[in-house]
């Protein structure tokens, strides 16, 4: 199969933020991030391997600064790394300043989701081919992301995660 870019699953939903998705402080509510997150995710995953396409674990989530109530959010999701049949999906959540349009960063996620056919078995994806700098950084360390969530999951034994490990050995 022929090696694809980040950019070619690189996809952006931009949304206002509603009362109806804000806890009592009026900001927005981590699951109604997560399910946007989700969304983006799932169709960047789609992009890069044109099959169906299932959410198999979240890695990570930081939600470091809260979105007000009004704010105009982005969630910006790529693929970062494409295994056998899984893909490392990163998404970057922006916020935009009312007055001047300036853009910052409110968020991150790791995602991993699976392709699979119409049984819902696992099938094969085409490899990821990482351009830019930032691109390469999310690769090399997608590994090792992928080895912690299995031993997390308790699909993978603690001594078999190698590139892991040498996190802590070197
Ligand atoms: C878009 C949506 O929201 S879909 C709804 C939510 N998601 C779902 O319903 C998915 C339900 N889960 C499933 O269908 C299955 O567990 C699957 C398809 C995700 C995995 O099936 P399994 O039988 O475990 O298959 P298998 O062990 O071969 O794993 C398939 C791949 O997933 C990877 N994988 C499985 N679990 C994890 C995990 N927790 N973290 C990271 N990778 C994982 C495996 O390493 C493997 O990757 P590779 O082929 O690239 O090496």
């Amino acid at each position: 199969m022929q090696a694809k870019h980040p950019e070619e699953s690189r996809t952006t939903l931009t949304d206002l933020v509603l009362p109806s998705e804000t806890n009592p402080l009026n900001n927005l509510f981590g699951g109604e991030l997560l399910a946007r997150m989700d969304r983006a995710a799932s169709i960047a995953a789609r992009r890069h391997s044109r099959r169906i396409v299932v959410t198999a674990s979240v890695n990570h989530v930081a939600f470091n600064k809260a979105v007000p109530l009004g704010s105009v959010v982005t969630v910006e999701a790529a693929v970062s790394r494409a295994f056998k049949s899984s893909m490392e999906i990163f998404i970057d959540v922006w916020v935009e300043d009312r007055e001047s349009g300036k853009r910052s960063k409110a968020n991150e996620a790791i995602y991993t989701f699976v392709a699979v056919d119409e049984t819902g078995s696992p099938v094969a994806v085409p490899p990821l081919e990482p351009e830019t700098d930032l691109e390469k950084e999310r690769y090399e360390a997608a590994l090792r992301r992928k080895q912690l969530s299995l031993v997390l999951a308790g699909k993978m034994k603690p001594n078999e995660a190698t590139e892991l490990k040498a996190l802590f050995e070197n």
